[in-house]
């Protein structure tokens, strides 16, 4: 079992307190994304779990065992950064095995271990190159093998792959699920990356100024995000957040739509409105456009519709699609 427990931790940077008191559960063989605007104190805590900073107070379990005080060595964690850091003159087999030969496992362990994470990494044939010599994507893979032979209890990935363009981006995503999925560790990863947190996780913590907003599964976050800030935070485009009127709701304070629950058509509709920005991707398009009496909306239309700046439309928000929110910025409905 290596479920990582951290009880009201706060840590506090001279005179600024950058988390106040966080609780957070985070299950075994579970795969938890971090996420939150820059500075929130996701990196910080990561670090905590890692045992790179002390809390200022409370405690971190580690597979039930307190090891708030213990070396981060001893605490059955392994590190992934943003910047791989491999060492240039060594090849990819000796990077992967540097920590175990540090460690001083012996050599037919080192062997089968380093064998064992290149089979898992696809790295086997590339064991007697140079890190020069390989892909961002084969590097970070390298980083991540150095990982594995560690046999860690609990991975902890912060931003692993921002280094990488958007297509191995992708194709490292894919193998980091099938990674958790193959040896079954609890990974506790930092990102800015929507998708990479709808896609990876079992659980996503949503943080912001240090505190935890809301922690759930992907889909329970959009579907029913507890807040107008899990709202606007989980979701590309963001939701639409109106300044609220709900019929015989007098507590609302906010309406929730989002951009793909707002049909559009050229003829009729509840609100007028005229196109700002168009985006075609392809697949479907994006349009920022100004509706009358309701300021500025973006919605997300089907590839094929055609839509021209300046072009008006009308616009019906789904009904049974909306999110409703009042004082204080908490859910009010639809099922709390
Ligand atoms: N060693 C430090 N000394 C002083 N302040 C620090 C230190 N490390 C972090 N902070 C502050 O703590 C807060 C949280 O930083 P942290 O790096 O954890 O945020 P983050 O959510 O990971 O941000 P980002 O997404 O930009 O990486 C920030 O205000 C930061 O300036």
């Amino acid at each position: 079992m290596a479920e990582v427990r951290l009880k009201n931790v706060t840590k506090a940077f001279g005179s600024v307190t950058v988390i106040p008191d966080l609780d957070l559960m985070v299950p075994d063989g579970s795969f938890t994304v971090l996420v939150g605007p820059s500075g929130c104190g996701k990196s910080t805590l990561l670090r905590i779990i890692a045992g790179l900073e002390m809390p200022t107070a409370g405690t971190i379990e580690i597979g039930g065992e307190d090891v708030t005080d213990e070396e981060p060595s001893k605490r059955g964690i392994s590190m992934v950064f943003q910047s791989y850091a491999l060492y240039p003159h060594m090849t990819v087999k000796e990077n992967i095995d540097f920590g175990l030969r540090l460690a001083k496992t012996p050599a037919d362990e080192r062997e089968r271990r380093v064998a064992e994470a290149a089979r898992i990494l696809a790295l086997t044939d590339y064991l007697d190159r140079k890190p020069g010599q390989l892909s961002g994507g084969q590097r970070q893979r390298v980083a991540i093998g150095r990982s594995i032979v560690r046999q860690p209890k609990v991975f902890l990935f912060d931003e692993p792959l921002s280094n990488l363009d958007a297509a191995l981006r992708t194709q490292m995503r894919v193998e980091l699920a099938q990674l958790h999925q193959s040896i079954d560790a609890t990974m506790i990863y930092v990102t800015h990356d929507q998708v990479e947190a709808m896609t990876l996780a079992d659980q996503i913590v949503v943080m912001t100024a240090g505190r935890i907003e809301q922690v759930g599964a992907p889909m329970d976050l959009y579907d029913r995000p507890q807040t107008v800030f899990v709202a606007g935070f989980i979701g590309s485009p963001k939701m639409n957040l109106l300044p609220g009127e709900a019929a015989g709701r007098p507590e609302v304070e906010t309406v929730g739509i989002r951009p793909e629950h707002i049909r559009a058509d050229t003829e009729a509709g509840d609100w007028p409105a005229v196109a700002n920005v168009v985006e075609n991707l392809g697949s479907d398009t994006i349009a920022y456009v100004s509706a009358d009496k309701r300021g500025e909306l973006t919605v997300r239309l089907p590839g094929h519709m055609r839509l021209r700046p300046g072009e008006r439309l009308f616009l019906t928000p789904e009904s049974e699609n909306l999110h409703l929110f009042g004082e204080n910025g908490q859910r009010v409905g639809p099922g709390t």
